[in-house]
């Protein structure tokens, strides 16, 4: 039997995230799944990633690998996707997510709180205008003040600056720590209620051709319609307040449970400005959307509150 080509980029987090979906494939199709190596632009350019991003720096290579036939499906950061679907691609499963929370990694096993509070300005290294926007808010909140600094690169890279003492700390995924065998190196866990995680984050996207409809109905069993409605809804609010993934836009969605029974899905988000001095963030709850669409109008309604409340002011602002 012909092996089915999975496109992955080189990186650490690219690679161990194809591996588990395609061994979860080969279980599924009983097909051995192939990993073939794609260079994206997100992975040569040195750029930083918030004046770069909001193009799908990190998918469309693999996407136009896909849409020619040079593999026959692709596994992506759901964060990293541009939040319009293009037509001739099919999201075919969007997995189970993994913890969506950011992490901090610390020097000497702090908390954000203990950083914060430590005598001096604690230096915390972060590309995303999201996460400095509502790190910059906690430590305001918390009477303190700290100085987010840009920095980018591999999960190695990230950790290393704490290792070698040029940052305090850094904030990182928590999925994408975990899925590296890296959870140790957490210090903490920061909350959703003070920092929002980025629209998808901690979720995978499976995309295939959307010509080949038996490819996209196998690998459709590895979908997760909870983990789907969330992140449709989270991505509409993006969309809606016409932000890129590089904008400081916080989303989650999470699903409420009564016993075992999911009853409503509540909806967060927040925009703030990069120094923290100004936040919007509001939330819904209602029953849980019962098709994407109707997941994707509780995203937009959302963001017309925010928008009400002068979320636009707050997004022109980009990080140096
Ligand atoms: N923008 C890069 C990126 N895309 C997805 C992840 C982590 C894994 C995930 O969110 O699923 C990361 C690294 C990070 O934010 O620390």
């Amino acid at each position: 039997m012909n092996a089915l080509r999975l496109g992955t980029r080189r990186s650490q987090l690219a690679m161990a995230q194809s591996r588990g979906i395609a061994e979860r494939v080969t279980r599924l199709t009983g097909r051995p799944v192939e990993l073939v190596e794609i260079t994206t632009y997100g992975d040569v350019s040195r750029e930083a990633l918030a004046r770069i991003g909001g193009t799908g720096v990190f998918v469309s290579a693999l996407r136009d690998a896909v849409l020619e036939g040079r593999i026959d499906f692709a596994v992506h950061s759901l964060k990293d996707l541009p939040t319009a679907q293009p037509p001739e691609l099919a999201l075919a499963a969007v997995p189970r997510r993994e913890d969506p929370r950011d992490a901090l990694v610390a020097r000497d096993g702090l908390s954000f709180e203990g950083l914060a509070v430590a005598r001096g300005r604690a230096r915390v290294g972060t590309g995303s205008p999201r996460r400095m926007a509502q790190l910059n808010a906690w430590a305001r909140a918390l009477g303190c003040e700290i100085e987010t600094v840009a920095i980018r690169g591999n999960v190695d890279t990230r950790i290393g600056y704490v290792r070698d003492g040029e940052l305090d700390a850094v904030v990182l995924a928590a999925a994408g720590l975990r899925r590296l065998g890296r959870e140790g190196e957490i210090t903490d866990l920061l909350a959703p209620d003070i920092v929002l995680p980025a629209p998808g984050q901690g979720a995978l996207a499976v995309e295939c051709a959307a010509s080949n409809a038996a490819l996209a109905a196998r690998l459709g069993e590895l979908d997760d319609p909870h983990t789907r409605v969330a992140v449709t809804a989270e991505r509409s609010l993006l969309a809606a307040l016409e932000a890129g993934c590089s904008a400081p836009v916080g989303a989650f969605a999470d699903l409420l449970e009564d016993g075992q029974t999911v009853t409503e899905m509540r909806l967060r988000g927040a925009v703030g400005t990069i120094d923290g001095s100004a936040l919007v963030q509001l939330s819904t709850t209602g029953p849980v959307p019962g098709s994407a669409d109707e997941a994707a109008a509780t995203g937009r309604r959302l963001a017309d509150e925010m928008l009400a409340k002068g979320a636009a002011g707050l997004m022109g602002e980009r990080a140096h």
